[in-house]
C-alpha cells in the first residue's frame, strides 16, 4: 500500500484539534497545499489546509498565519481569520493550519474585482469616446453653431464633463 504523508497529516490534523471531517469537504488546492472544510465540535465549519514537508513549505505555512493575522488585525471584516493555537508541525510529515471561515475564498473575490474593474474601465472608456464623438461632431458644424454655448448644451448631459467646459 502506498503512503502519503499528507493523509497522515490529515489525520493528525483531525484528532488533535478535534475536527470532523466533511464528507465532499475538498476545497481546493494552491500552490503548496490542500484546503478541506471541516467541522469544529460545535458544527462550526472551518477550512483546514495542509501541507507536506517538502521544500519551504512547512514555513511558508507559518509565515502565511502570521501575515493573515495581522492582515486581520488591520482590516477584519475583509480578511478570514485563523484559529487560535491551530498550527500543528509534524515532524517529516507537514503541517496545518484552520481558517476560520469558509466561502467565497479571496483568490476568487480577487477574479470577482477584477471582471468588475475590467467592466468599469471599459466602460469609463466607451463614454469618453462618446464625449469626444459628440465634440468632434459639434466642432464640424458651421462656425455659427460652434459657439461655446452650443458645446454647452450638448456636453451639459453629461455631467462629469462639467469641470472641463470652462476649458472649452
Ligand atoms: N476559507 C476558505 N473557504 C473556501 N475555500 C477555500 C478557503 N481557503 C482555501 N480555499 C480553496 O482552496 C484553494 C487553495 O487555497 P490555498 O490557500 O491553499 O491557495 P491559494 O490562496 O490559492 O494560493 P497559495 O497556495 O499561494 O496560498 C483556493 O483556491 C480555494 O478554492
Amino acid at each position: 500500500m502506498l503512503h502519503d504523508p499528507l493523509i497522515e497529516v490529515l489525520d493528525k490534523a483531525w484528532i488533535e484539534l478535534g475536527l470532523v471531517p466533511e464528507k465532499d469537504g475538498y476545497l481546493g488546492s494552491g500552490a503548496f497545499g490542500l484546503v478541506f472544510k471541516v467541522c469544529d465540535q460545535n458544527g462550526v465549519a472551518l477550512a483546514l489546509k495542509i501541507v507536506p514537508d517538502v521544500d519551504d513549505n512547512v514555513a511558508e505555512l507559518q509565515k502565511q498565519m502570521s501575515m493573515t493575522n495581522e492582515a486581520k488585525q488591520k482590516y477584519p471584516h475583509l480578511i478570514f481569520g485563523v484559529e487560535e493555537n491551530s498550527f500543528r508541525k509534524f515532524d517529516e510529515l507537514g503541517a496545518d493550519i484552520l481558517f476560520s471561515e469558509v466561502g467565497n475564498h479571496y483568490s476568487s473575490q480577487r477574479k470577482l474585482l477584477l471582471i468588475l474593474f475590467k467592466s468599469f474601465t471599459t466602460t469609463m472608456w466607451c463614454m469618453g469616446m462618446l464625449d469626444w464623438t459628440i465634440l468632434s461632431t459639434s466642432m464640424g458644424r458651421p462656425s455659427e453653431l460652434i459657439s461655446k454655448e452650443h458645446i454647452f448644451a450638448k456636453l451639459i448631459k453629461f455631467p462629469r464633463w462639467n469641470r472641463s467646459i470652462t476649458k472649452i
